[in-house]
């Protein structure tokens, strides 16, 4: 899905001047972008405009040819179901719900992936002797490779990552970095990465500053 973004610029912080801010561009089906923030430039903030989490700000994000200032609640809980995902800076996983079922929670509204494939991504990334684990007893790691594989359990045409990478080790990053770029290929999406430095040896459409 392509993204234009026109001139936007928060309304609750003044930002820097940066790649993103009050700038003209687009981000383009079946690519990848990096998002290369220091800390507190706002890239939370641009993540959550796109995901429509905040409309506080001034300038226009277009999905396709249509303004997202204009979608309706209803429009969004579709668009999150089956076009755009994402896995949080802070993740959002249900402390008290296994891994799986958290996974479990976000797949069965699309029936995207059966549970030999989730089981089979978890084992990508070395967390699948996990997977009946409440998400509170695993590491801030472990967890964010469970939020990795429950944000590829659906389909879409976006997916959002906002640090997804910061508490995880090198191997586990190659494994993470190869199911992603799979899942993002196989969905012809645009994968946008927010990194404070790390460019996790992706091979990025542009790489942006903010
Ligand atoms: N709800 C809010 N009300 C007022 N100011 C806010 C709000 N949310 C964020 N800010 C401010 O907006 C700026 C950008 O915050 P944001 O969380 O988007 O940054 P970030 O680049 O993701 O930071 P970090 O990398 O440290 O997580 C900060 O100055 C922050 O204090």
């Amino acid at each position: 899905m392509q993204i234009t973004i026109q001139n936007i610029t928060p309304n609750f912080f003044t930002p820097a001047s940066s790649e993103v801010w009050s700038k003209n561009f687009e981000l383009l089906p079946n690519s990848k972008y990096l998002i290369k923030a220091v800390s507190g430039s706002g890239k939370s903030s641009f993540f959550n405009f796109l995901y429509g989490l905040n409309n506080r700000y001034s300038g226009s994000i277009i999905f396709e040819k249509t303004t997202i200032a204009s979608f309706s609640e209803n429009d969004w809980t579709s668009l999150r179901r089956e076009k755009i995902s994402i896995v949080f800076q802070g993740l959002r996983l249900f402390p008290e719900l296994t891994a799986l079922e958290n996974i479990q929670l976000k797949n069965t509204l699309t029936n995207h992936k059966s549970e030999t494939e989730i089981l089979a991504m978890l084992a990508q990334l070395d967390v699948d002797q996990l997977a009946h684990k409440k998400a509170e007893t695993l590491s801030y790691g472990q967890q964010q490779r469970v939020a990795i594989v429950r944000a590829l359990c659906q389909p879409f045409k976006i997916l959002l990552l906002d640090e997804p990478f910061s508490h995880i080790d090198q191997t586990q990053i190659t494994n993470a970095v190869n199911l992603v770029s799979q899942e993002v290929e196989q969905n012809k999406a645009t994968l946008i990465i927010a990194s404070l430095g790390d460019t996790y040896n992706i091979n990025y459409t542009k790489i942006l500053l903010l």
